[in-house]
């Protein structure tokens, strides 16, 4: 079954008003990062709950408790449980989303306020925090709902829905929801597949269909020692600085290469076979489509194959921030007291956080023992998340390759994901049904960085794909 004629007609006909929806959803920050910012992220969830029960969803939001950040007791945003239809000849697809933002301010290099959804016409950008992760493909489900139960027309599969507020920072609570509304009886008893819109084409030409994601673990060392933060003058070449120390760590966890230096991490990772080779070379990709997307000539090397292992089946560790440096401006003469470097390791099968973390922590250890340092060490795991893989032949892959013919007239690229997203796992296990990613946004989005943007016709279009793909699933032979 086709998507209607009359529902792709819908979407381009209130275009405008599905981006000024965009707009409001934008104008919320709703950074889950930041405790100042929490009751923007419950104000985020009880905005979407609000939509969806106007498109006819019956919702719950659920309490998924307190959690300490930054030592602060705080209570998570309520996750948002959703369900439309029931009809059992039908099948019924499980949506995830989340409607938390990486943190943004202007002063990171915005050209414009990013809590203010900016149209450029003449590139036709939606620029703002969260038009593309995750709040862009979290709309195009509502405007697909709308047209549905504005026109009041059956939706021609059953859906259940869970939206999160904390996937940022560690999707914190929602595995233990996930599985125990995954039991008999549960909100998600009958789902036959998941779809989840969270990730970005490779390129800004070829639509893809994505079936990894790599894992995570979050780590923070600090260095500590002295009581209070000193005078250079007075105590440089007289104490053991905490900085000087972090930094020689620091620098041991990764070469400029991309090369992780911890010994067992790498080598966990079997090399790539001419075969295995042969499937990132089909792939519609180049060095170029990297560096424009980074801004810069940066990429490590020029070769496809390669960049693409690099970001979708190696692992790879960046080093993000050091708190308690000093970062302002002018000239401080600082020796802080006490400094904490953070980084993250993006994991692949057969790693695990549990199987690296122990890796990392004795080496760590071992190298800071080389320093001969009085200074104190301590490493904690902020978060982390396994990887995830998916046969990418099961109809729920091929349901959303029809639909991507359908609207761009194109075949799709399969692709596994460089980023994370914990909870997609958690689906595939506590389920046991097929988990597919289905992107709306471009590889040069800007996900997490400054000026992020979501293209107008990505999100008109991608709207018109998530639609499709609801019909073609109805159509095609598989469970139900
Ligand atoms: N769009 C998915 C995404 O951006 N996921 C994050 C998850 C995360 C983990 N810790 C902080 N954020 C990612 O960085 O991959
Ligand atoms: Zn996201
Ligand atoms: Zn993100």
């Amino acid at each position: 079954m086709p998507a209607p004629q009359e529902f792709l007609s819908f979407v381009d006909t209130n275009a405008n008003a599905f981006i000024k929806r965009l707009a409001e959803a934008v104008a919320i920050p709703s950074i889950s990062g930041d405790a100042t910012h929490r009751a923007d992220v419950v104000k985020m969830g009880e905005w979407l709950n609000t939509h969806l029960k106007a498109v006819g969803v019956s919702t719950q939001l659920v309490d998924l408790g307190k959690h300490t950040m930054d030592g602060e007791e705080l209570n998570l945003p309520p996750a948002i449980l959703g369900r439309i239809g029931d009809d059992k000849s039908k099948k019924t697809v499980l949506i995830y989303g989340h409607f938390d933002v990486q943190p943004a301010n202007k002063s990171d290099g915005w050209n414009t306020d990013p809590f203010t959804l900016t149209i450029d016409e003449s590139t036709g950008q939606l620029i703002g925090r969260g038009s593309s992760d995750d709040k862009g493909p979290v709309l195009g489900w509502l405007n697909v709902l709308q047209y549905h139960h504005q026109q009041r027309k059956a939706l021609p599969v059953n859906l259940r829905f869970c939206f999160e507020g904390m996937e940022e920072s560690g999707s914190e609570g929602l595995d233990d929801l996930v599985e125990r509304e995954s039991k008999p009886g549960g909100w998600f008893d009958g789902v036959d597949c998941v779809c989840i819109s969270d990730n970005y084409w490779l390129n800004t030409r070829t639509p893809v269909l994505t079936y990894g994601l790599r894992g995570l673990t979050y780590l923070k060392v600090t260095v500590h020692g002295p009581g209070r933060d000193l005078h250079s003058g007075v105590f440089g070449r007289t104490v053991y600085e905490p900085m000087t120390d972090l930094i020689a760590i620091m620098s041991k966890l990764v070469d400029s290469q991309g090369n992780i230096l911890i010994p067992g991490v790498d080598e966990m990772v079997c090399a790539a076979d001419e075969e295995e080779r042969e499937i990132y070379e089909s792939l519609d990709y180049s060095y170029k489509d990297i560096e424009s997307a980074a801004g810069g000539p940066v990429a490590l090397t020029t070769d496809k194959v390669d960049l693409l292992m690099g970001r979708m089946r190696y692992p790879s560790l960046s080093l993000h921030g050091i708190e308690g440096a000093f970062s302002g401006v002018g000239a401080k003469t600082v020796i802080p007291a006490k400094v904490s470097g953070k980084f993250s390791i993006r994991l692949v099968p057969p790693q695990t956080p549990e199987i690296v973390d122990p890796l990392v922590i004795s080496y760590i250890e071992s190298e800071f023992a080389k320093l001969n340092t009085k200074n104190t060490l301590t490493i904690e795991n902020l978060h982390g998340g396994k990887p995830w893989v998916a046969d990418h032949t099961h109809w729920n892959f091929e349901a959303a390759k029809r639909a991507t013919k359908a609207v761009y007239g194109q075949d799709p690229d399969l692709t596994r994901e460089g980023g994370s997203i914990p909870v997609t796992l958690t689906f595939a296990e506590s389920l046991k049904v097929n988990v597919l990613l289905l992107p709306m946004g471009r590889g040069d989005d800007g996900a997490h960085s400054t000026n992020e943007k979501l293209d107008r016709s990505n999100f008109i279009e991608g709207t018109k794909l998530l639609g499709t793909y609801l019909y073609e699933l109805a159509d095609i032979q598989g469970k139900k």
